[in-house]
């Protein structure tokens, strides 16, 4: 069978995509190839998902007919870049699509001089399907590999198209944003802990009130302000938790935390 997919780095991410698209059967695994040098990760990608695997990144880029992924640590880029500078790349080459924080588009074009690329930046919530994931694409890319994209991430939940200037802005907000929200779900069973809960029921609540909220704010595309209006009755408990929010700082942390993953993102890559 002709190798569509390529997968180079088997990691959180690269398994978060690659698991989707198996299950939603967008590729079969005979389909796929995975270049991983861990060979404990290879075998487990192999024998979970009955994927190819291989440690050489230029093999990939020879059988994978339809797009390569790129899921590697930025700070791995240049080194893959440098173990490819003999492979030939034109526009027929397959679509690279890297997920890798901070690259940038001319980057990865001089990396892969004269491929299609696009630059995207998905999130772990993609492995149930809820992914939120902003493309943008390369120079040398059509509409077929923009469909193509489209098409990939659609399978782990809702895609965006933006300029590549909001790419680091992005990563800050929805790219990092579930370990924000981690921590809050974390946070408030330990207040409900504190406040008397046992754990078990203290995580229920917390876990179940983040997930409802935001369902609430997507179905009924309430502004999340007049959401809390509704919750916020006058002299009752929630104005008493939320001046106590205020007062630490709560909206100023997470504005904080999303311009400083900015900046980092920006950071990784120069
Ligand atoms: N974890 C997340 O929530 C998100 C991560 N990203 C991006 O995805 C990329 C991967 O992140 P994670 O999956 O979290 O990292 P990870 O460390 O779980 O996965 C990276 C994988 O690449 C493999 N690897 C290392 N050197 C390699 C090489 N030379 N050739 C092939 N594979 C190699 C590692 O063994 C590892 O399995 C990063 O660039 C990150 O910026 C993007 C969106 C969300
Ligand atoms: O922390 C990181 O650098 C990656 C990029 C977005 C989420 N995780």
């Amino acid at each position: 069978m002709t190798i569509k997919f390529g997968l180079i780095g088997g990691g959180v991410m690269g398994e978060a995509l690659l698991s989707r698209l198996i299950a939603r059967g967008i590729y079969q695994p005979s389909e796929v190839i995975v270049s991983e040098p861990q060979t404990a990760r290879q075998a487990f990608l192999q024998q979970k998902y009955h994927v190819g695997v291989t440690t050489d990144n230029s093999l990939v880029f020879t059988q994978a007919q339809d797009v390569v992924f790129l899921a590697v640590k930025p700070q791995v880029f240049s080194a893959i870049a440098q173990e490819l500078a003999d492979t030939v790349f034109t526009d027929h080459s397959p679509l690279v699509v890297s997920i890798l924080a901070g690259v940038s588009l001319s980057q990865l074009e001089a990396a892969f001089p004269q491929s299609p690329v696009i630059r995207a930046m998905p999130n772990t919530p993609a492995t149930v399907g809820s992914g939120m994931t902003a493309i943008c694409s390369g120079a040398y890319t059509y509409a077929q590999h923009q469909k193509l994209a489209q098409q990939i991430f659609s399978a782990v939940g809702e895609v965006v198209e933006v300029s590549e200037s909001l790419m680091d802005a992005v990563t800050g907000l929805s790219g990092s944003g579930p370990a924000y929200v981690a921590l809050l779900v974390e946070a408030l069973a330990d207040g409900g802990v504190a406040s008397g809960l046992p754990r078990g029921i203290a995580n229920q609540l917390a876990l179940q009130t983040v997930l409802g909220t935001a369902q609430l704010l997507h179905e009924s595309k309430l502004h999340p302000a007049e959401l809390k209006d509704r919750v916020t009755s006058p002299g009752g408990t929630t104005i008493a938790g939320i001046a106590q929010l205020e007062k630490a700082g709560f909206r100023s942390a997470l504005i904080e935390a999303v311009k400083a993953a900015t900046w980092r993102s920006q950071e990784l890559g120069k």
